[in-house]
Formats: C-alpha cells, sequence, structure tokens
C-alpha cells in the first residue's frame, strides 16, 4: 500500500482551521471542500488516461483524455459527502456511488447501513472519500467491498489519519496485489481510549452536519 501525506502550505493552513474547535458548520464545510480538491491534484495523479487527437488552430497534436470507464467516486456516508463537490469539481465526468457506515461508538466496529453502487466494479478505478481514518476499521472493509465486486485500482482520500488507521489497513491489504494509495492531508500522532484521532478535528460528520443520535 503506498501512503502520500500532502506536503503542501495551503493544505497545512487550511487544516489547522478544520481542527480548531470555534470554526462553524458552514465554514467547515467549505474548508472541507477545499482541502479535497487540493488533495485531489494529488489523488488523481495515476488516474487512467488514453491518447487523443486533435487539432489546434495552428497544427494537429496528440494530447490525452480520461479513459473509458470513467473513475468511481465513493464517499463514505456521512462524512465523506462533505469532500464529494471539491472532488467532482476535478473529474466532473466520473461517476459517484454511495456507502452509508457508521462506527459503533462503544466496540469501534464499522457497521455498513446503506450502500448504492454499481454491483460489477470489474476494471474500474475507484477514489473512496472520508475525511477520517482512524482504526481503519471503516476504511478497510470500503475497500475490501470494492475489492470483491472488480475494483482493481484504489485511492482512498482522507484529510486526517492516524498511524493505528494505516497500519491496519495495510495489514488488512496484505493479501491483495491490487494497487491501494491513501492520499491524506496529514498523518496525526494517535488515536485516544474513545478512538478518536489525536489532535484530530473531533467527530467530523458531526462537525460537518450536526450531532445527531
Ligand atoms: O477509522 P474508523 O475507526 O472506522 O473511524 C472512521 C469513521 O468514523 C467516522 O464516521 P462515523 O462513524 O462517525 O459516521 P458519520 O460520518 O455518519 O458521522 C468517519 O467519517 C469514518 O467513516
Ligand atoms: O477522530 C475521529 C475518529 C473517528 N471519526 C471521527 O469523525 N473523528
Ligand atoms: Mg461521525
Amino acid at each position: 500500500m503506498d501512503v502520500h501525506v500532502a506536503d503542501h502550505p495551503l493544505i497545512a493552513h487550511k487544516l489547522t482551521y478544520l481542527r480548531d474547535k470555534r470554526t462553524d458548520s458552514p465554514t467547515f464545510r467549505r474548508l472541507a471542500e477545499e482541502l479535497m480538491t487540493l488533495l485531489a491534484y494529488e489523488a488523481t495523479r495515476d488516474v487512467r488516461v488514453e491518447p487523443f487527437r486533435i487539432e489546434t488552430p495552428v497544427a494537429p497534436t496528440t494530447g490525452i483524455k480520461l479513459s473509458n470507464p470513467k473513475p468511481l467516486i465513493v464517499p463514505i456516508l456521512r462524512a465523506g459527502l462533505g469532500m464529494l463537490e471539491g472532488m467532482v469539481r476535478l473529474l466532473p465526468s466520473a461517476e459517484v456511488g454511495f456507502l452509508g457506515m457508521q462506527r459503533n461508538e462503544e466496540t469501534l466496529e464499522p457497521v455498513t447501513y446503506a450502500n448504492r453502487l454499481p454491483d460489477d466494479l470489474t476494471g474500474r478505478q475507484v477514489f473512496v472519500l472520508d475525511p477520517m481514518l482512524a482504526t481503519g476499521g471503516s476504511m478497510a472493509d470500503a475497500i475490501h467491498y470494492l475489492l470483491d465486486r472488480g475494483a482493481d485500482n484504489i485511492t482512498a482520500v482522507c484529510l486526517l489519519a492516524a498511524p493505528e488507521g494505516v497500519a491496519h489497513l495495510e495489514a488488512s491489504l496484505a493479501s491483495t496485489d491490487i494497487p491501494v494509495k491513501v492520499v491524506t492531508g496529514a498523518i496525526d500522532e494517535r488515536l485516544n481510549e474513545k478512538g478518536y484521532i489525536v489532535p484530530g478535528l473531533g467527530d467530523a460528520g458531526d462537525r460537518l452536519y450536526g450531532v445527531v443520535d
């Protein structure tokens, strides 16, 4: 598994405001979207392309265009939804599928409660969006689900990751040779006893959309 920590002062600047507990929901939503657009540049570095013959007003030339089938973007509900707009801005022709997952806050085990994805993902390149890679359980389940349906190239995009989550994901993918890449804005210090990323930003879903019980 390839892990890329985006190292850019604008990303660090926006992450700082995202982490700040004084940042309100509208600002948090805007920052999450902007951060995704910056991370998308790195996450799409290996997007599949093919040669494309065109004529400029001056001469014929060969450029490139996105290959078919177009990539599939999968935000993990709820919090991943806050990154979707920032990603489709750069990849407007991509398809979007949805996975709804919620971590049981007692056991820290993920539960999948919604799925709106194509059944057959054979040969598809997939970008999975979730701001938080904490224990890594939710992302590992999501990626295995996509691999079982035939996805053959997966990039997970997170705003923040914990070292424990990165290690768990890597171990859970040890038996696959399908390329999986993680692009994250930062790798924080650790998880606390409640499975929250430290220093982190708190509960991303609640900060985006409010507290629901
Ligand atoms: O790495 P893990 O330990 O599995 O934790 C990370 C998951 O927790 C959060 O979702 P949450 O369960 O809070 O759902 P929400 O997006 O609806 O708030 C987050 O968006 C990830 O999906
Ligand atoms: O720190 C964390 C861990 C899991 N989910 C979140 O939203 N934040
Ligand atoms: Mg949440």
